[in-house]
């Protein structure tokens, strides 16, 4: 049974298919309804971090090409050019409603360092103990794996899992372009079903989470399938639920059956 009431610190993240219309641009109202959302849980009593992608379609989008560079370098540049934009697209919003954002940007080995890993739980803590909103994405700088094998290294969803452990929190929510896992491609196979509940990741769920993902997200179900066996290994229950209706975050924390719900491990 699902019961996030007494979910105080809750991680969000959201991918690139949800942030962007099909043209690759930033989908404005979309980022307006999700922040609108995340100040109003954190009025509400909650601590919010943000895990976000996006840094490359809004990148493309400032500098107005036409799509994505193709070399490495070309793709770093963007995201470069194109996170501080997106920062200050979300620094503009959550200021409406009076919240102060902060950016991490990390990589993924963070984890492998004690004393790196250490630095950054401490800056989590301090940022929330400030009231901010920490918005991560992964320093596309420095790490090139993600962008050049998002399919196999998973993505900001792994990142997001990793960052629910190291800020210590009590959810992590996907949210996806599509409702859940579904025990089959659904996009693929029309009789596919949803899954409320995943106790245990076991071969049979990665089986059914094998399915390619759609063209403007990268990784697929798997790379969230991941993400669930980080998170739930470190004690956050995770969903994924999906991130047309940011609104739909209200229903989650009254507990309504939405998306996908992979309890903590006890
Ligand atoms: N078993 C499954 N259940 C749900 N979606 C699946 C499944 N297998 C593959 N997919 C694909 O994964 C996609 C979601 O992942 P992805 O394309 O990376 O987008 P995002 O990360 O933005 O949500 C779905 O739109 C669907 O095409
Ligand atoms: N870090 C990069 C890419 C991240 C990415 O594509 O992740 P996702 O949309 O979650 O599959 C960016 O912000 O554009």
């Amino acid at each position: 049974m699902r019961d996030f009431s007494k979910a105080r610190r809750v991680v969000v993240k959201v991918g690139s298919s949800t942030l962007t219309h099909e043209s690759g641009l930033l989908n404005i109202r979309r980022v307006e309804q999700l922040v609108k959302v995340l100040a109003d849980i954190e009025n509400s009593g909650r601590q919010v971090v943000l895990v976000s992608s996006g840094a490359m379609a809004v990148g493309v989008g400032k500098l107005g090409l036409r799509e994505k560079p193709c070399d490495m370098p070309g793709k770093q540049a963007v995201a470069a050019i194109g996170q501080c934009e997106l920062m200050y697209i979300y620094d503009k919003h959550f200021s409406e409603y009076n919240h102060v954002t902060s950016q991490v940007l990390l990589t993924r080995d963070v984890v492998d360092d004690p004393m790196r890993k250490r630095n950054v739980q401490n800056t989590f803590e301090r940022l929330l103990g400030l009231g901010t909103i920490p918005i991560v994405n992964e320093n596309d700088t420095v790490c090139t794996e993600e962008i050049e094998h998002a399919a196999t290294f998973g993505d900001n969803d792994t990142l997001s899992a990793t960052v629910a452990e190291l800020a210590g929190a009590d959810l992590l929510v996907i949210l996806s372009d599509i409702d859940g896992l579904f025990d089959g491609n659904p996009r693929e196979n029309p009789d596919a079903k949803l899954l409320h509940e995943v106790k245990e990741i076991t071969p049979e769920i990665e089986a059914c989470a094998a399915g390619a993902g759609s063209a403007r997200g990268t990784g697929g179900m798997i790379t969230k399938i991941h993400a669930a066996q980080i998170a739930t290994a470190a004690g956050v229950d995770m969903v994924i639920m999906n991130g047309a209706q940011p609104k739909r975050l209200y229903d989650l924390f009254e507990n309504a059956e939405i998306g996908t719900y992979f309890p903590a491990a006890k």
